[in-house]
């Protein structure tokens, strides 16, 4: 299943194509709109206050209710615009931003505002696949869950099982541990009122893939395909599977995954390895954590440089950002990382 995004954050709409949906799937689009519900802006003090409905529509791909393997188009509108915000910072480029290297890329012809083709809020198209492609995986007994594990150095418990995740995707905070989850929006809401942001991190596993998919080679390595899709999501600066840094600080008796035999099958007793050995699942759930940058838009004086006159100058940005990309990334790492299961799937 391959996808391609467009659209502006500021354009008329954003949409997704998909290609290679199984044909015969019954799509059920209340589930791809619920995927779209808990990402959508304007929900909370801790998100932008930028109000969407994030409604999607089917164009293509879809009849009497079943995929045909055409092409699947789903759009969604915009209607919140404040393109006023971003005049005064055309040609001063937002540090941490795509500002500068989308200008140098489009030579000086991308569409500036609210990010354009970089914003954040092109998410909500992956989104839309990714439920797509959360329904073809269900068929094949695939399941995707994430929840924040950290911002700003706070954590949440750790993930013991799928089933927790099911709950916490109900969630419109998105943790295990609920107490843990405030004093996170605490941190949120105090950079917030002094005028920054702050990042985080979101753990994500994949129960159900079966041992055996993937290879050691380029391409095809099975933490490599699950790497792209993440770091195609604006404002990911690390993906680390299993234990991940932590490896760092172990040593290989710690490290390595015991195996055992449980109800006939060879599973380990640990899972260090995040279910991937040598690029091939072990048939283990495929486990990553995805570090969040903090949001790079923040309302404190930044230093910045006049692409007209090549002279350092300051901005100040004006507008409605996330203080804090982490809670509504939550359903975005899941979406991705449907899709790369699509592809080590072969569907
Ligand atoms: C769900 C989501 C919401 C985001 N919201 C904002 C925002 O409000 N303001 C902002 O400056 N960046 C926001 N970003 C991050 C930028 O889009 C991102 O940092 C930018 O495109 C540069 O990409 P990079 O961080 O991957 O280098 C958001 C990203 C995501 C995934
Ligand atoms: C609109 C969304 O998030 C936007 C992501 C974003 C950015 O720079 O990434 C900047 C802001 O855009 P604007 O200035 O137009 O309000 C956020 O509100 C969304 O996620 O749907």
């Amino acid at each position: 299943m391959r996808h391609m995004i467009f659209g502006e954050s500021h354009g008329p709409a954003i949409g997704v194509v998909l290609e290679g949906v199984p044909a015969g799937l019954e799509l059920d689009l209340e589930a791809v709109q619920r995927e779209l519900d808990r990402r959508k802006p304007g929900q909370d003090p801790t998100a932008t206050a930028r109000r969407e409905s994030d409604t999607v529509q089917v164009l293509s791909g879809v009849f009497e209710g079943k995929t045909t393997g055409a092409p699947l188009a789903m759009l969604i509108r915009n209607s919140d615009q404040h393109s006023q915000d971003y005049e005064a910072i055309r040609y001063t480029p937002r540090p941490g931003h795509g500002d500068y290297a989308g200008f140098i890329k489009s030579q000086g012809c991308q569409d500036y505002r609210g990010g354009g083709h970089f914003s954040g809020r092109l998410t909500a198209p992956l989104v839309a696949a990714g439920a797509v492609a959360k329904q073809a995986l269900a068929l094949r007994g695939v399941r995707v869950g994430a929840h924040i594990s950290s911002i700003y150095g706070i954590t949440d418990a750790s993930l013991e099982d799928a089933g927790a995740l099911e709950a916490v995707a109900a969630k419109p905070f998105p943790v295990l541990d609920d107490a843990k989850g405030e004093e996170m929006r605490q941190a949120i809401l105090e950079a917030k009122n002094e005028q920054d942001s702050v990042g985080g991190a979101i753990e994500c596993a994949v129960f159900g893939l079966p041992a055996g998919l993937g290879a050691p080679d380029f391409g095809r390595n099975v933490e490599g395909i699950f790497a792209q899709y993440l770091f195609a999501v604006p404002a990911v600066k690390g993906v680390d599977f299993g234990a991940g840094v932590a490896f760092s600080l172990m040593r290989g008796s710690e490290a390595n995954d015991p195996f055992e035999v449980k109800d006939g099958r060879v599973v380990t007793k640990t899972n260090h390895a995040g279910g991937v050995n040598g690029g091939i699942t072990n048939g283990m759930p495929v486990t990553f954590e995805v570090t969040i940058r903090p949001t790079p838009s923040i309302a404190l004086l930044q230093e910045s440089v006049d692409l007209r006159t090549g002279e350092e100058t300051e901005i100040e940005i004006k507008g409605r950002h996330d203080p804090c990309i982490v809670p509504r990334a939550v359903p975005v790492i899941e979406a991705a990382a449907a899709l790369a299961a699509c592809e080590v799937l072969g569907i």
